[in-house]
């Protein structure tokens, strides 16, 4: 019999996953899982948990929470060798990577996703060779916007909570002096943000990397170069829409490898939460994990 291991976020979600947990169970032991569950209690928790479960040769492991959560869970599994399955139930207030998989916001659907089986290979970035993300790596003061919306208000609002955080910082936004290297091309200047983005949904904006594989081995690198803050929402509406990638400040380009320094601080976003700060090489492990998802919807990506 193969076995699972549900590591799952207690808090997350409005706390909905507790009462699924019965039903979840049962499909398991149909589909022919011996199941077993670990609940997080705090940061990083899950890391150690999903560590454990490798150690203890589980076929599959199920990260139920939101993007932090599905973070930690990929750093564990990423620094093995023999590395499970992955299977993901989301429950967060964004969900970036499942969206990019398709993987639906609904217990019932997600858990279906997993026992019918099919898995696609995905890349995992590597910062500093001991960090892990498996949607996005960024940097410049807007994106310290994640990990500062307590994630009491994010219960409260869900999305809303991230928008009206945006806007309490817009006066703070400025640009920061920074080298980055994109594999064999080099920025040198002033930029509001970068981001290293292994998907096509950032934020919940689906739209800003339009052309971004899942399982190619390369970061998709968006560069926003220094502007006033009228320039800068308009280009935001713009990756609303995905009308973004023409205008003249951006530098949209394809790399397995980036660095990142600077003299000014610049804090590090993994995958929504604080990763440290730069100096920063980002890697990109390719087809690291492989992943349940619904193959049918994804027929655009090389399996
Ligand atoms: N029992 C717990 N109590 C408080 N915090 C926890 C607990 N378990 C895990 N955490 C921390 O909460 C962080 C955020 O959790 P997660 O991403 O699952 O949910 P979320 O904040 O609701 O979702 P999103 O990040 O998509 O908004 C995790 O990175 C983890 O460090």
């Amino acid at each position: 019999m193969r076995r699972a291991r549900i590591i799952y976020n207690p808090t997350s979600g409005r706390e909905a996953f507790k009462k699924h947990l019965p039903e979840v169970l049962e499909k398991l032991e149909i589909a022919g899982y011996e199941t077993s569950c670990h609940a997080t209690t705090c940061e990083g928790d899950a890391r150690e948990a999903a560590l454990e479960a490798v150690r203890r040769e589980f076929d599959v492991v199920i990260a139920v929470g939101g993007d932090g959560t599905l973070n930690e869970v990929v750093a564990g599994i990423s620094q093995c060798d023999k590395r499970p399955k992955l299977g993901l139930i989301p429950m967060g207030t964004t969900n970036d990577f499942a969206r990019a998989v398709h993987i639906p916001r609904n217990v019932e659907d997600a858990l279906d996703i997993i026992i019918a089986g099919d898995t696609i290979p995905v890349d995992v970035g590597i910062l500093n060779e001991d960090r892990y993300f498996i949607n996005i790596a960024a940097g410049g003061r807007i994106t310290e916007l994640t990990y500062e919306v307590p994630s009491k208000m994010k219960t409260l609002l869900g999305q809303m909570a991230y928008y009206l955080k945006a806007i309490e910082m817009i006066p703070s936004i400025k640009a920061t002096h920074m080298r980055i290297e994109m594999d064999e091309e080099v920025f040198e200047g002033n930029a509001m943000m970068f981001l290293c983005g292994l998907t096509n949904s950032v934020g919940g904006f689906e739209k800003i990397a339009p052309d971004a594989s899942i399982n190619d081995g390369l970061f998709t690198v968006m560069i926003l170069k220094e502007c006033n803050i009228a320039d800068f929402i308009r280009i935001a509406s713009l990756a609303l829409r995905g009308e973004h990638l023409s205008d003249e400040r951006l530098i949209y380009r394809k790399a397995s490898r980036v660095s990142v320094t600077s003299e000014q601080e610049v804090h590090l976003n993994l995958d929504g939460e604080y990763g440290g700060d730069a100096p920063a090489k980002f890697q990109n492990l390719k087809r690291h994990i492989e992943v349940f998802a619904p193959i049918d919807d994804l027929r655009e990506i090389d399996k």
